[in-house]
């Protein structure tokens, strides 16, 4: 295993973000492609988490993992879902560790999210949000008013169905973050 340094962030907090309860907000402007944390984890093995963990508060935070499902210790279990995320994360399965880096600048005071992938076990406190960003953007572009009222928040693809925890982002938000990863190392590079 590597020596990994840890992260000794002052700019993040843990806030209470309404309905979807403690979120993880940044005071600060941060870049793109930054790397925010590195959250080491706790392995519970496939044996042990289905008897047990899977029917306990453990399956809201757990990450699937090679071997069985992993917590991440310290912010990387308080990062709320986003179907429209600006922080990405990456399983590095040899030194039991997840790093989280932005996707997209990211502006003082807004809340930073990652995606659970699709199958939410709660109805997503998000997306009517993000909805009605996307159509007030419109509207400003457009030079109307903003539209008032007409997106509610839409229910979760599948509620109750927490049969996986954090789990599916691999192949939504890991690939997209990947591939983002390879442009910036080949940055780094000079290549
Ligand atoms: C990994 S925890 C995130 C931290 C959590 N908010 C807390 O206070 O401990 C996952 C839980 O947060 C809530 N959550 C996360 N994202 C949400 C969203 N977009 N809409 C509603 N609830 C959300 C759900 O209750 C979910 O089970």
């Amino acid at each position: 295993m590597d020596s990994i340094q840890l992260f000794n962030q002052q700019s993040l907090f843990i806030q209470d973000c309404g309905p979807k309860g403690r979120g993880v907000i940044t005071v600060v402007a941060i870049p793109t492609r930054t790397v925010i944390d590195i959250s080491p984890i706790l392995l519970f093995p496939s044996e042990e988490y289905s008897l047990h963990g899977q029917h306990t508060q453990l399956d809201h935070y757990t990450y699937r993992w090679q071997g069985g499902m992993a917590l991440a210790l310290g912010l990387g279990s308080m990062f709320n879902h986003s179907n429209k995320p600006n922080v990405g994360f990456q399983r590095d399965f040899n030194n039991k560790v997840i790093r989280y880096t932005t996707l997209r600048e990211i502006e003082a005071g807004e809340e930073l999210c990652i995606s659970y992938g699709p199958n939410l076990w709660f109805p997503d406190m998000e997306m009517g949000k993000e909805e009605e960003q996307e159509q007030d953007q419109r509207s400003r572009k457009k030079g109307a008013g903003r539209t008032n009222g007409e997106n509610g928040h839409a229910q979760a693809t599948s509620p109750g169905t927490n049969d996986s925890g954090i789990s599916d982002s691999e192949d939504e938000t890991g690939e997209l973050f990947l591939a983002r990863m390879q442009v910036f190392e080949s940055d780094d590079d000079g290549k």
